[in-house]
């Protein structure tokens, strides 16, 4: 299996400027994709990462590096019908699926199904394989609603996964709580945050804050 990571390599993560500045941004990231990366690789595959423009991979992780500075859908298409037209599968992993872990992505990889959708929560599609020659990707927005139309209009039933770690992709302040609580404790995004932010606890729901 053909197993792509995504990765916009300049300015990423804008959705959490609120809480972290565009260096800490730019690290989380960067932590993010190695403990991603580290996953797919436990799950026994080698990733290609889909980046937007030349970059180093993270010290310790380990990867190849196709550059694509299309918008993500036209990049993640081109791959598509490059392998799948081929017969050979491909999975696309997001690359903010900080509690990703080898056992969670070996559960998608070896559902079978022409497109095996694990969706995010919010609406988007965090992670995907695709066995069917005509399967396209039209990311942003809810796509994994518009993802399974486009199943539909090329006649195939996606099968879904139910994963609370596929399911959890950081993109907001929220996210955060779920890293701090789930994540791996010797994955280098938890512990990137667990230097910086603390769980705050009160009346509504979990919140991080600042460590003094
Ligand atoms: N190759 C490529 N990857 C992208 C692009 N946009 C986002 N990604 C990656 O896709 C995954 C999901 O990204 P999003 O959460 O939608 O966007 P983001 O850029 O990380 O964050 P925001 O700025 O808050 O939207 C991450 O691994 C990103 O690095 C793109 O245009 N091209
Ligand atoms: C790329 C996008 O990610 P999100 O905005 O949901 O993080 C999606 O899954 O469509």
């Amino acid at each position: 299996m053909h197993v792509v990571v995504p990765y916009r390599v300049s300015d990423p993560k804008t959705r959490l400027a609120p809480v972290c500045s565009p260096a800490e941004r730019e690290t989380l990231s960067r932590a993010m994709l190695a403990d991603v990366l580290d996953a797919v690789a436990g799950a026994g595959h080698d990733p290609t990462v889909l980046a937007t423009e030349p970059f180093d991979i993270p010290d310790g992780a380990s990867a190849s590096v196709e550059v694509d500075d299309r918008p993500l859908s036209v990049a993640v298409n081109a791959v598509l019908c490059d392998r799948v037209e081929r017969d050979s599968p491909v999975a696309v992993v997001m690359g903010d699926l900080a509690l990703a872990t080898p056992a969670a992505l070996s559960d998608l990889f070896t559902t079978d199904g022409a497109v095996v959708f694990a969706p995010g929560r919010g609406g988007g599609t965090n992670a995907f394989v695709a066995r069917h020659p005509e399967f396209r990707t039209d990311y942003h927005g809810a796509s994994y609603r518009d993802h399974r139309r486009i199943c539909a209009d090329v006649g195939v039933t996606p099968r879904t996964v139910d994963s609370y770690r596929l399911g959890t992709d950081v993109d907001a302040p929220a996210d955060l709580v779920e890293v701090l609580l789930h994540a791996s404790e010797n994955g280098r995004t938890r512990r990137f945050l667990a230097e910086r932010f603390s769980l705050a606890t009160g009346d509504g729901r979990v919140t991080v804050e600042r460590r003094e």
